[in-house]
């Protein structure tokens, strides 16, 4: 999956990947020719006495060392840029496809690990990739030189290095094996902490009112603690291959020291060409650590590749059918009936369904109003809409058109929504209300103000329209949020609104203005309406009746107050708890 994803990647960068990797084999060849040059100083220089040829190969070694310190630093700094770059697409890519995917697969995933997954996965992933643009040529081309040029220089010596390279390369594979798994837990772990600390934020005042911070302080050490010992371990082991490598790197040159005095003692073997073995000796020694890192940090990265791969894989349930000319002509379908035949959805895995058979015509000019109890599926219905979910069953056409054949941004742009939770972005007022329409004037921004009754207690506001909305509209009461969300809906002029249980927060007078005010601005528009109260459902041409995911009857507000049980049942319950005292 890593190695998949990374050559994915670097597809677009083949040019300043052929710069690294020549720039890297430069610079190897620098440090590879550096101690035979050495020998050659010397064994040819200082043994035997020869001075100008001392100054010819130090010439030649400087020369040498500018070219290869400056290979080193123009393949640092492409690496960097191309990891960084690398990055930055990453990001891109699982964003887009965060926003391809509607809320169940977004729920599946959950809130939390999709943020990791974008943030820190793929900085792990950058990470990886400095870390290769560094030493993933280097390694083993220092490696296999050192091996070659050691050899060159004393074939018998060469055997110590046959001993420990395979020693080397067996502490390395049983560390990398033991990394794999505990990374990928690690990431979990990290996972679960940063949803509790979101839940924990998000839910402070729940926590505090039911007087549970003992119980979620508990909640948090327990998740802190399984995470704090997977890194350990993980750091244990990665700091446990230190001093196991310098035990092997130390005896290694203790052991050529001493066979390779002996065979300077016995004529077989010049002094420089000792030196120069030494110098691959350390040179190979070094390369394998280098390698050993970068496999150390590959088990993460790889576990964090499959984490991403898992997202950027993500069938997204609702399929845009792409039509690019059509994109832009909203409104051929100005006019039309919302139309639902048949329709049923069920969640994934569900056993039953949560809308079944449902039939119904919402025509221009009207309002179509929702009603029924809780979770009886009114907000599911709402949401097949805009397909934000798509239906298991039967067809939901817009003006004659079946909505699945539509473009997603032809279909969207035909309606505005207002949803069940308020939701506001950090930002103005003013900023919030051009969410739905870039383009509008400050007067059409007071317009819309003015219908959804929010204008009052805007101006009162000592910024007015410039004040700034907290993340999620928290420094704004849920009636006020609620009267934004209106607001920002009417600014666009669709031919279709939808009302997601929108009037909740508000008291029952705010709500009767809103509401007359609606009637004149959404003239000629098909409005549809979840409505809890209803108070709310009652001035509406036509009111649906849902019962457990079925629609049991439909009628105007009279008519079912004569022909539905379950429609008399709800407003009866209502009007008793208006009557209580
Ligand atoms: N993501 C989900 N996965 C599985 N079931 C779900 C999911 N979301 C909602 N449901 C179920 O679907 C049913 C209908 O939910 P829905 O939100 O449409 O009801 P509702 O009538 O709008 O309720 P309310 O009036 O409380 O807002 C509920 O039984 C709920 O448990």
């Amino acid at each position: 999956m890593l190695f998949g994803l990374m050559t994915r990647l670097l597809a677009g960068h083949k040019g300043a990947v052929a710069a690294i990797v020549a720039l890297q084999l430069v610079q190897t060849a620098g440090n590879l020719l550096l101690p035979t040059i050495n020998a050659a100083i010397i064994d040819d220089g200082i043994v035997a006495g020869n001075t100008p040829e001392i100054f010819r190969l130090g010439t030649v070694m400087v020369l040498i060392a500018a070219v290869q310190a400056s290979a080193a630093i123009a393949a640092g700094y492409f690496g960097a840029v191309v990891a960084m770059k690398l990055g930055h697409q990453l990001r891109g890519e699982v964003f887009t496809r965060i926003q391809s995917l509607s809320s169940q697969e977004m729920a599946a995933f959950g809130t939390q690990s999709l943020v990791t997954r974008a943030t820190n996965d793929t900085q792990q992933i950058q990470s990886f990739a400095v870390l290769v643009f560094t030493m993933l040529v280097a390694a083993p081309v220092m490696a296999a030189g050192g091996v070659l040029l050691a050899w060159q220089q004393d074939m018998v010596l060469s055997s110590v290095v046959m001993v420990i390279m395979p020693i080397l390369l067996l502490i390395m594979y049983l560390i990398v094996r033991r990394l794999v798994p505990l990374y990928r837990q690690g990431q979990e772990l990290l996972d679960r902490t940063g949803e509790l600390f979101r839940e924990q934020i998000i839910g402070a005042n729940v926590i505090r009112a039911f007087v549970r911070q003992g119980h979620e302080t508990r909640r948090f050490a327990k998740a802190n603690s399984s995470l704090t010992g997977n890194n350990l371990q993980s750091s244990l082991l990665v700091a446990g291959m230190l001093p196991l490598i310098m035990i092997v790197v130390n005896l290694s040159s203790v052991a050529v020291v001493w066979f390779g005095g002996q065979r300077v003692y016995d004529g077989g073997m010049k002094i420089g060409a000792l030196t120069a073995f030494i110098a691959y000796i350390l040179q190979i020694l070094l390369a394998i650590m280098m390698a050993m890192y970068v496999f150390m940090t590959a088990p993460r990265a790889a576990a964090c590749a499959e984490r991403l791969g898992a997202v950027l894989g993500a069938k997204p349930s609702v399929q845009d059918h792409k039509a690019p000319q059509e994109t832009r002509q909203g409104s051929s379908l100005e006019g039309g009936c919302v139309t639902f035949r048949n329709v049923g959805f069920s969640y994934p895995g569900a056993e039953n369904p949560v809308l079944e058979d449902i039939s119904f015509t919402a025509r221009p000019g009207t309002t179509v109003a929702i009603v029924g109890s809780t979770g009886s599926g009114k907000s599911t219905l709402l949401s097949l809409v805009p397909r934000f979910l798509d239906a298991t069953a039967g067809t939901i056409s817009i003006g004659g058109r079946n909505i699945c054949s539509m473009p997603l941004d032809l279909l969207r742009r035909t309606m505005a929504v207002v949803p069940q939770l308020s939701h506001l972005f950090s930002g103005t007022i003013a900023d919030n209300l051009r969410v739905a329409a870039p383009e509008a004037t400050e007067r059409q921004l007071w317009e819309a103000l003015e219908t959804a009754q929010a204008a009052g207690f805007v101006r009162a506001l000592p910024r007015g329209m410039d004040t700034e909305v907290g993340q999620g509209g928290t420094n704004l009461s849920g009636g006020q949020r609620q009267r934004l969300c209106i607001a920002r809906a009417l600014l666009r002029r669709v031919p279709v609104y939808l009302f997601d249980d929108s009037f909740s927060a508000l008291d029952f007078a705010t709500e009767a203005r809103v509401r007359d005010a609606l009637e004149i601005a959404l003239e000629g528009a098909v409005v549809i309406v979840v409505a809890e109260r209803i108070s709310t459902a009652a001035g509406a041409s036509q009111i649906l009746v849902l019962d457990d995911g079925r629609l049991v009857a439909q009628g105007t507000h009279l008519q079912l107050l004569e022909t539905s049980a379950t429609y008399r049942e709800i407003a009866e319950s209502q009007l008793a708890l208006d009557d209580a005292p």
